[in-house]
């Protein structure tokens, strides 16, 4: 690690200790991280950095399972078993925290684009574009105006209807390497689109992730379309 990678590490790890002190004192603090509460009140105060290894484990540990606590808190799930996210999609700040904390605790390849399917993967996909540095890009059901060449991916769903999903062909070239992401990942049928759109781009499979995984199945789905990392950070 170079010094401003072991720097962008501190720092991060000094926003996830800021958002989980919103809802604790520095005693709960100190008892969910298991360090002690004087140095994470110079950590948050800004004063001191924590030190590499102890930034690693904030971001990858405890980060990972305090976010997916704070994940937890946000969604409602109602009585048919279908989840409302809003809380979490809509909160742009939230998914600039999870970011690092995927990019670190998931064994990813650093990917070329960060894909994902219109709508609700958008602010996910782009809060980790951002973190890595690298384009964002997202299908969507219908062609977008003025834009020549697609690549198009269809599937007869197992409701029976067919849905298919357009992405500008410029947007991942052959070669690149392809985060695929999502807010949710249920049937798995939508990762499986935005897979065959990489394929089609002769680009490489990064990783899949999505925040929620309601039930087994598309996650499933997903590690049988590829060997790279596939994961989610809670499920319900
Ligand atoms: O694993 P699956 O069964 O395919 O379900 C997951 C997909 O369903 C939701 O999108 P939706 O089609 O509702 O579109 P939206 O993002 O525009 O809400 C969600 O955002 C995922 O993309
Ligand atoms: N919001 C949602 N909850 C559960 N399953 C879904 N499949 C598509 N959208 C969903």
């Amino acid at each position: 690690m170079n010094r401003a990678e072991k720097a962008a590490l501190q720092l991060r790890a000094v926003d996830v200790l800021r958002m989980l002190k919103e809802t604790r004192t520095y005693d709960e603090l100190a008892e969910t991280t298991g360090l002690p509460a004087g140095d994470l009140n110079r950590y948050v105060n800004g004063h001191v950095l924590p030190g590499t290894e102890r930034a690693r484990e904030v971001v990858e540990d405890i980060g990972r399972e305090a976010l997916a606590a704070e994940l937890d808190a946000r969604i409602r799930v109602d009585d048919e078993g279908y989840v409302d996210n809003s809380g979490t999609v809509f909160d742009q700040s939230f998914l600039d925290l999870v970011a690092p904390v995927v990019a670190n605790a998931f064994e990813f390849d650093r990917p070329d684009v960060v894909l994902t399917a219109a709508t609700d993967g958008i602010t996910l996909a782009a809060s980790l574009a951002s973190y890595y540095g690298t384009r964002c890009a997202y299908a969507k059901k219908s062609k977008e105006t003025a834009v020549e060449e697609f690549i198009e991916a269809r599937q007869r769903l197992q409701s029976g209807i067919e849905l298919t999903y357009y992405l500008p062909a410029a947007a991942i070239d052959a070669g690149e390497s392809v985060l695929v992401v999502d807010d949710l990942i249920r049937s798995g049928e939508t990762q499986e689109l935005l897979l065959d759109i990489v394929g089609t781009s002769e680009a490489e499979v990064a990783g899949v992730f999505a925040l929620i995984a309601a039930g087994e199945d598309g996650i499933h789905r997903a590690r049988d379309r590829t060997d790279a990392p596939v994961g989610s950070l809670t499920s319900v």
